[in-house]
């Protein structure tokens, strides 16, 4: 168990939402080369919402090693996969479609469990162990890049205020069936899992975060979802933002350079 505090995060801004794509995408390949030299493949957690548009930047990009990366959902909702709502449907528009990742490198939910949350949530939790227990022998997943939204009430992944699952210490993957934000029922990484990996990083883009934004960087102590993400040491929290969303950040942020 490491006995440093979390380092504080680390904060990106930039002017337009243009530079912050590619700066991302930038960022996101090296972590990729980091991950891919030390264990020979790259963990990525993805969520949806504005997110996975974000990732454009990695489109085309042949220093993208698609065949390399395992992927995870960081939450999902509980539909079918060809379901607008379906992050996994989102993520598959927005990027998958567009670049030659191997289909089976991609983790969706078993839709055959769709009527029972419980099984589902255990059976994508045995995904995560099939991936990272028998390989790495840790008690929690150790994902080398989390990527995570905000929602406007500061919720992250299907992590919301004031829930119960704020409160998760030993499962890996948890149900929720009275989700705030429709579809009410959706899985989630826990905290223990976010807060265990290598890299979280948020992004947020656009005036409508910049009140969120605030709140959550600014004011931790109120204890918002997006508040309480703080990888363990070495891990480490980042946050890609745009200069309309951190129009009102007191905290000091830089650009990302290589
Ligand atoms: O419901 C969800 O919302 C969050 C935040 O979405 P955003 O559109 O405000 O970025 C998202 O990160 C999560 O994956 C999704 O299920």
């Amino acid at each position: 168990m490491s006995h440093h505090p979390p380092n504080p995060p680390i904060i990106h801004s930039f002017a337009t939402t243009e530079v912050m794509v590619s700066s991302l995408a930038s960022f996101i390949i090296k972590a990729q080369k980091d991950s891919i030299d030390k264990k020979g493949r790259f963990t990525v957690a993805l969520s949806g919402g504005s997110l996975p548009k974000q990732l454009s930047g990695l489109i085309g990009n042949p220093a993208v090693k698609w065949d390399k990366w395992q992927v995870f959902y960081a939450d999902e909702r509980v539909v079918p996969l060809t379901d607008p709502d379906s992050n996994h449907f989102l993520c598959s528009n927005e990027l998958f479609n567009k670049v030659p990742i191997p289909k089976e490198n991609i983790r969706t939910i078993d839709i055959a469990l769709l009527d029972d949350l419980e099984e589902l949530s255990d059976a994508y939790e045995k995904e995560l162990i099939k991936e990272f227990a028998q390989k790495d022998s840790a008690r929690f997943p150790v994902f080398d890049l989390i990527l995570l939204g905000m929602g406007p009430d500061g919720h992250t992944a299907s992590l919301f205020p004031g829930h119960e699952l704020l409160a998760e210490e030993d499962r890996w993957v948890a149900y929720i069936e009275d989700s705030p934000k429709p579809p009410s029922k959706r899985i989630t990484l826990t905290y223990p899992v976010i807060n265990h990996a290598a890299r979280v990083v948020f992004v947020a883009a656009g005036a409508a975060k910049a009140d969120i934004l605030c709140t959550v960087l600014d004011h931790p102590e109120q204890g918002l979802p997006a508040s309480r993400v703080k990888p363990a040491h070495p891990g480490q929290l980042f946050w890609f933002v745009d200069q309309p969303a951190a129009a009102k950040l007191q905290v000091s942020s830089d650009e990302f350079k290589l």
